[in-house]
């Protein structure tokens, strides 16, 4: 009896909204900090339980994110809700400590080149900023994730190893990062280089702590999640309405829409806790301030279907 009624219950996901981190650090034109507290506050009341904030990076390098301190302390702080931002080294730990973030990201890749471009740095000095973040995280009681770009491809080197991934998740998860991120940067995998790169992963980091971070830029996103799912994986990243891409990544589009990844998960009986028709309202109302249509398919079929 007892396992016919767990096997009833349905299975859990996690959602990582990225929408008002990496869905904005790329926009060109302005968005003001009232715009995106309040983009942050109605993604707060969907039912999602991890809102990726802003980041605390360097605002020459990416202006989009130099309010971050200012929507830190406007953004209202739901109950039961994370709001994870980024940090890629000990200055934007300090400032991130300085307006109480419980949770913070160290960002990885396993691209020589894309390290550069990205933060400056080679991969082995990144990890020299990570020990400090996350020493000095650990002593303020903060938990880390950790993301690694590039996993299925890098737009400057091309193919990237499943072996050089698994590297990199290994020593992001044996130096303290509870939750290890892999990012198609590009959006450029399929369930075919997807399998080969989580079946590497999966040898050095338990599934229960991977996460999967898909760009659509070439269509293949929710294939890639469906897949995973299948494999074990049980988090995964989104941009409600589609937004994003990284700066520092040519070609790089929107991130995997929530909206689309949340109306296939409950549709395979995972259990989001979001609520599917404040969220499509909230990617519509973050779309009409960019001025441009919701780049999710579910949002366009919902909003015309029930008037939203
Ligand atoms: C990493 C650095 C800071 C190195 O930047 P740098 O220029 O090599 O470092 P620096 O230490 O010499 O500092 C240069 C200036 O930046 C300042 N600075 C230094 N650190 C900070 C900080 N934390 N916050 C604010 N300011 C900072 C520092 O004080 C100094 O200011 P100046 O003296 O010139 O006035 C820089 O390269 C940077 O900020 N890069 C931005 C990287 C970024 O945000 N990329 C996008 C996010 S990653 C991503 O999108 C991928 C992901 C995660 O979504 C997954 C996926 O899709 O694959």
């Amino acid at each position: 009896m007892a396992n016919f009624r767990s096997s009833l219950r349905p299975k859990k996901v996690k959602i990582v909204e990225v929408g008002p981190r990496d869905g904005l650090q790329n926009e060109k034109q302005p968005i003001s900090t009232e715009i995106k507290v309040n983009f942050i506050n109605k993604l707060s009341k969907t039912g999602l339980k991890v809102i990726e904030a802003t980041s605390f990076v360097s605002p020459k390098h990416v202006p989009q994110m130099a309010d971050c301190n200012e929507v830190m302390k406007k953004i209202t702080r739901e109950p039961g809700v994370n709001y994870p931002v980024l940090t890629p080294n000990l200055k934007g730990l300090e400032k991130a400590i300085s307006v109480d973030v419980e949770e913070v990201a160290i960002f990885g890749t396993a691209s020589e080149t894309f390290s550069q471009k990205n933060v400056n740095c080679s991969i082995e000095e990144s990890f020299s900023r990570f020990h400090e973040v996350i020493e000095r995280a650990r002593l303020a009681g903060i938990a880390v994730r950790g993301y690694i770009s590039c996993v299925l491809g890098c737009p400057y080197e091309g193919e990237v190893s499943p072996e050089a991934v698994a590297k990199i998740a290994e020593r992001l998860y044996k130096i303290g990062c509870y939750e290890i991120s892999l990012g198609d940067t590009i959006g450029v995998g399929t369930p075919g280089s997807l399998i080969s790169m989580l079946t590497a992963v999966r040898k050095v980091v338990p599934v229960e702590r991977l996460a999967l971070h898909c760009h659509d830029t070439y269509g293949q996103a929710l294939a890639n999640i469906y897949c995973a799912s299948e494999h074990g994986v049980r988090v995964f990243d989104s941009s409600v309405a589609g937004l994003g891409g990284c700066p520092f990544a040519k070609g790089a589009t929107g991130n995997v829409a929530t909206e689309d990844v949340v109306y296939m998960l409950q549709g395979m009986g995972f259990h989001t806790g979001v609520n599917l028709e404040n969220l499509v309202r909230t990617g519509n109302y973050i779309s009409q301030h960019l001025g441009r249509q919701n780049g999710s398919k579910a949002a366009i079929a919902l909003t015309a279907k029930n008037n939203l």
